[in-house]
């Protein structure tokens, strides 16, 4: 059983993912966040690092997504935090769409994405986490980690534009739509139990 987190940045995937994998007792597969080499040099100059941080995640996942295959054959329980098709979908094409990367880069990335999804296997079930800007502005100011602090509120709006737009054409697998902006399953243990309960519905048919 193959369960990815999606949803846009502070909306609470990582958080979730580890609590799931807890819950499950399955392997939790994070992002690439604390090593990541151009994370913080894209913050600062987004049109200078675009490319070179979209290839860079890129290859992280879809390394990810190889072990998690192997974990898939050998019938373990995996939890991902987001996926590589946010990369392409959200990100690169946010990035594009805003002239932030050149359309050179943007073909030349989109051709790299294209030659590697045919080998990625889609979840069993994909959970969006739907947060609003307070809640997303709130959670990233929560987590302080100091290259985000300067992010735009316009950046995380059209990225939830592009989240909305994504996930009302998904269909490659079982969707689940988690509205997160009054659960805070930090705290509330119920908040987590509604998750759970709305994971086993629709994956095990339970409840
Ligand atoms: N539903 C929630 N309610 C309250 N706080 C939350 C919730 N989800 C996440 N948080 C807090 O918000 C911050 C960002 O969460 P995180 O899981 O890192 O988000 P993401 O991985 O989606 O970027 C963390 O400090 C986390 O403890
Ligand atoms: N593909 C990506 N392009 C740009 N930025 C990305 C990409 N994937 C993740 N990120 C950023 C967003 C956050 O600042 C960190 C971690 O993501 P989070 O949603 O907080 O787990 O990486």
């Amino acid at each position: 059983m193959h369960i990815a987190i999606v949803g846009n940045i502070g909306a609470g995937k990582t958080t979730l993912a580890n609590k799931l994998a807890h819950h499950f007792n399955w392997e939790v597969f994070l992002e690439d966040v604390d090593h990541n080499p151009y994370l913080k040099d894209f913050y600062d100059d987004m049109p200078r690092w675009a490319f070179h941080l979209q290839v860079y995640f890129l290859n992280s996942r879809f390394r990810q997504t190889q072990h998690i295959k192997k974990l898939q054959s050998a019938s373990k329980g995996v939890i991902q935090d987001r996926t590589i098709y946010e990369d392409a979908h959200i990100f690169a094409a946010n990035l594009h769409q805003s002239t932030l990367m050149s359309e050179r880069d943007y073909q030349n990335y989109l051709g790299l994405f294209e030659s590697m999804i045919s080998m990625v296997d889609p979840p069993d079930l994909l959970l969006y986490l739907r947060a609003d800007l307070p809640k997303l502005v709130q959670q990233i100011e929560r987590r302080n980690r100091d290259y985000e602090n300067n992010i735009k509120i316009e950046y995380l709006k059209n990225l939830n534009e592009h989240y909305e737009h994504w996930i009302s054409n998904y269909k490659s697998g079982r969707l689940l739509i988690v509205d997160v902006n009054n659960l805070d399953y930090v705290h509330n243990p119920e908040d987590l139990s509604v998750i759970i309960d709305k994971i086993n519905s629709t994956l095990f048919g339970l409840f």
